[in-house]
């Protein structure tokens, strides 16, 4: 099993072609006589070990990309490959976790960390340390036997995480993991997630509203957004790692959300920060 630590991620060369590739892809719903157009054309690719966030306002089409990525939903136009190869169904090679953790309520936390590996028919006990160690990480030891009904909100997306990367997936793909948790709690949970992944470190795709969240947590933030919607921005996060707190008080990540945050309002078509918050746009924190 590959434990990829920062080290290893900063050696990878440039030149090495992305591990996900998302070409000129649209999708529309067709629902009875109408159609949505949630996605217009968008292109991204993304590094091996990189974070990348996909932000905007409610409807913008982020959950939709994320899917297609996954293989949940099907592109109506261009192409999306995972490692070289076209994302046709969901794969092994990927992790996801939704905004709610969905675990297995008669389940202990164990059991739901070793679920993918059931599911796989790949041997349980040679799991067990590993998702010891992974529960160890995000601070639930002394918790392996609790049903997520004895568990916080906070705690079962932790059990979510260790769950997502049991079986050690290249790719997790998280759509608004923390956004149900109260503020503190998804602070918390930010910094739990950056230490989870200087450790095993994994190429990332985040859907969130939150411009904090995505500064702070991104190599890069992507901003969605517009009519139809697509790809306003693709901005490199300049913030060293390990992060901590403490880089949100800084000027520099203050000006960083300042900009995202005139890029979302400019594709709705307001460019100035005094006008009041669009329809759509208001969930943006
Ligand atoms: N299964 C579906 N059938 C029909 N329309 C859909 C479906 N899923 C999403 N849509 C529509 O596609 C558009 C994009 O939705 P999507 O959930 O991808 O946006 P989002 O940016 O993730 O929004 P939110 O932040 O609120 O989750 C919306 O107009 C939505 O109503």
């Amino acid at each position: 099993m590959t434990i990829r630590n920062l080290q290893e991620v900063a050696a990878i060369p440039k030149s090495e072609p992305p591990l996900v590739s998302v070409k000129d892809v649209g999708k529309t719903y067709f629902t009875g006589q109408s159609a949505v157009h949630a996605v217009a054309s968008a292109s991204l690719d993304v590094r091996r070990g990189e974070f990348v966030s996909l932000l905007g306002p409610s409807g913008c089409g982020k959950s939709t990309l994320l899917m297609m990525i996954a293989g949940l939903e099907k592109p109506t136009a261009g192409s999306i490959d995972l490692l070289g190869s076209p994302v046709l169904a969901p794969r092994r090679d990927i992790g996801i976790i939704f905004q709610d953790a969905t675990l297995l309520p008669w389940k202990s936390a164990m059991d739901n960390v070793l679920f993918p590996i059931r599911i796989l028919k790949l041997p349980v006990h040679k799991y067990r340390q590993r998702a010891q160690e992974l529960l160890d990480m995000v601070g639930l030891t002394g918790f392996e036997h609790k049903k997520p009904g004895e568990l916080s909100g906070g705690m079962r997306q932790r059990v979510a995480i260790c769950r997502s990367l049991i079986h050690d997936p290249d790719i997790l793909l998280m759509d608004e993991p923390f956004s149900a948790l109260d503020a503190i709690t998804r602070d918390q949970m930010n910094v739990a997630l950056s230490e989870i992944l200087e450790t095993y470190r994994k190429t990332v795709i985040f859907v969130t509203h939150s411009i904090r969240e995505a500064a702070f947590l991104s190599d890069r933030v992507v901003v969605m957004g517009g009519r139809p919607s697509g790809i306003m921005l693709d901005m490199p996060m300049p913030f060293a790692r390990p992060r901590r707190f403490e880089v949100e008080e800084t000027v520099e990540f203050t000006q960083v959300c300042r900009e995202l945050r005139l890029t979302i309002e400019a594709a709705h078509g307001h460019a100035s920060s005094n006008h009041a918050a669009p329809k759509g746009a208001a969930v943006i924190e």
